[in-house]
């Protein structure tokens, strides 16, 4: 994050010449045959220092490096100088240069333990205080809506970064959900979200949380006022809004035009990320469903992984090694995408969220120093829970012209042990074996030995896996809220770690801006033909079509 171009780091160049060289003996079925301790070698098991139980297995020896390899990318991340930036963020500098804000979602998780410097920072403890109160009152029936009814509905209207952190936990931690409670989570400005929203509420039992940190975002203004006519079309008396609607945000002004009192709008403040924001009062709908205590947990656990971030050396860091691997493919491999594979339901909507995650912070093209890149930035991200995904993409990450690496995520054991853990004894032997396939395949001389004689050439070549596709797995015991902390936090650190790496800011979005203007500008044109002005002929042509059909 010093600006400088990675390219120019000498560890850069050696890597280079290390791909260039030796690339064609980084074959997995060599180096495991060479080395029966590879996966000690590089495997790290990681174990919370205080706070709750949380361990995490990562073995990263399915990738196509090598002692030496590994070393220069360790040295890549020194002259980085990752230590540095990493500390800086810690310390609460001014790390997002472009908006000149700290970056501090690790405060959020902090309870008091590094010292931290900013503004804001000492309110951490009182909005979680207020979170705590308030998702009680709602679980255990104090809270009443304006007919005296208790609340059996929230419904989360907020987009991007205000909307898919409480989702994904919301999916994760089912198990430790109120299951009386039902969760909804509207985000698209699309009518349809909200209309098959509300379609399942009763405005007597349903509390409204508006998340926006700017408060300011059209798709979230647009739906919450729907909203907010929908339940005065019953409520009548603007009175009762205070009982049905509350507000995150870090725009008090707005909140309360809006409607919202004061006292019933949760603060956060501009040092917290969109993306990395469900530790904040962004995540007051997971402590509604899963309790205060689930939620401190959450943050627990992402606290012990911000500890092991912070303290641990280079070399035994997991996010750190997780970032290093994704670097050697992202930029000397040429892969284009990394894929998220939870084997693990709850985790479905995992992938979903960092794709926010790690595309918003580092798909960027210049560097902090304002110079255009000369090399690959953030992958695509992109996956889907195990099974599924074998039944649909695999097929193209197994025998497709494209290396994909991948990390495979997977609880030991299972919330669900349904016929004694017959599922998930299934569900796990594919976990093993997948990573397995990919990497050491299947040679032509096995299939011609399994066809036999008389097997066409053709189809023996289509039966032949090349193998040597590389992949991370990362394994714990269950599938807690502190685990699932830590394992958020720990992919939060190996985005910016690549992030320091590259030299580019992740903590702004530019790239979200240009779009939202002209729709602004589209949408007063799109009235009249004659209105459709200063556009080129296919966006005209575009609007000329939808307005032949506009019906109101
Ligand atoms: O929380 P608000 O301010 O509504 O923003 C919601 C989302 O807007 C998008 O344009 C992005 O900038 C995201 O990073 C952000 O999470």
């Amino acid at each position: 994050m010093s600006g400088r171009l990675a390219s120019e780091y000498s560890a850069w160049k050696k890597l280079q010449h290390i791909y260039d060289s030796d690339k064609s003996k980084l074959i997995l079925k060599d180096l495991f045959g060479q080395d029966p301790d590879r996966f000690s070698k590089f495997s790290v098991e990681y174990a919370s220092k205080d706070g709750p139980d949380v361990t995490l297995l990562l073995d990263y020896s399915k990738n196509l490096i090598t002692p030496p390899i590994l070393d220069t990318l360790l040295t890549l991340a020194k002259e980085a100088e990752v230590e540095t930036y990493r500390d800086k963020m810690f310390a609460g500098e001014h790390i997002n240069t472009s908006e000149d804000r700290a970056v501090l979602h690790v405060a959020l998780r902090n309870f008091n333990d590094f010292q931290i410097q900013e503004a804001g920072t000492e309110e951490v403890n009182s909005v979680l205080e207020h979170m705590k109160e308030f998702s009680e009152s709602v679980r255990n029936g104090e809270w009443k809506g304006y007919t005296g009814k208790t609340i059996n509905t929230i419904v989360n209207i907020g987009i991007g970064g205000s909307d898919l952190g409480p989702v994904m936990v919301i999916e994760a931690l089912k198990p430790y959900s109120k299951r009386d409670l039902t969760a909804h989570f509207v985000s698209n400005i699309d009518g349809t979200h909200i209309a098959e929203t509300l379609r399942e509420c009763d405005p007597e039992r349903t509390i409204f949380i508006i998340a926006s940190k700017t408060f300011t975002t059209q798709e979230t203004i647009t739906n919450a006022e729907t909203a907010k006519e929908w339940f005065l079309s019953s409520a009548k008396d603007k009175a009762h809004v205070a009982k049905h609607f509350v507000a995150l945000s870090t725009n008090t002004k707005a909140v309360t035009a809006f409607g919202i009192d004061e006292k019933n709008m949760f603060q956060f403040w501009d040092w917290v990320g969109g993306r990395y924001s469900l530790w904040s009062a962004i995540g007051l709908s997971i402590a509604l469903v899963i309790g205060f205590n689930n939620f401190e947990q959450l943050l627990k656990g992402a606290h012990g992984m911000d500890k092991h971030f912070k303290e641990t050396p280079l070399e035994k860091n997991l996010p750190v090694l997780l970032a290093l691997v994704g670097v050697w493919y992202n930029d000397f491999y040429g892969a284009q995408t990394h894929a998220l594979l939870p084997y693990d339901q709850y985790l479905h909507k995992f992938a979903d969220y960092f794709q926010q995650g790690d595309m918003e912070s580092n798909g960027k093209t210049v560097t902090k120093g304002g110079h255009r890149v000369n090399y690959e930035t953030g992958p695509i991200i992109w996956g889907a829970a195990g099974t599924n995904g074998q039944h649909s993409f695999y097929q193209l990450v197994h025998q497709g012209t494209k290396l994909i690496p991948a990390d495979f995520i997977a609880p030991a054991t299972t919330h669900n042990p349904i016929r004694n853990s017959l599922h998930h004894r299934i569900l796990l032997s594919n976990f093993f074996a997948q990573p397995e396939a990919l990497a050491f395949g299947k040679t032509e001389e096995q299939v011609r030995k399994e066809l036999g004689s008389g097997a066409s050439e053709a189809l023996i070549k289509s039966k032949v896996f090349e193998g040597n596709k590389p992949s991370n797995s990362i394994m714990f015991p269950l599938l807690t809220p502190a685990t699932l902390g830590a394992l958020v936090a720990l992919y939060e650190h190996k985005i910016f770690t690549q992030g320091v790496i590259w030299g580019i800011n992740s903590f702004d979005q530019m790239g979200v801006e240009l779009g939202k203007v002209l729709a602004k500008n589209i949408l007063a044109q799109l009235e009249k033909p004659e209105d459709v002005v200063g556009h080129d002929s296919s966006t005209t042509g575009l609007i000329h079509y939808y307005q032949k059909y506009r019906k109101e």
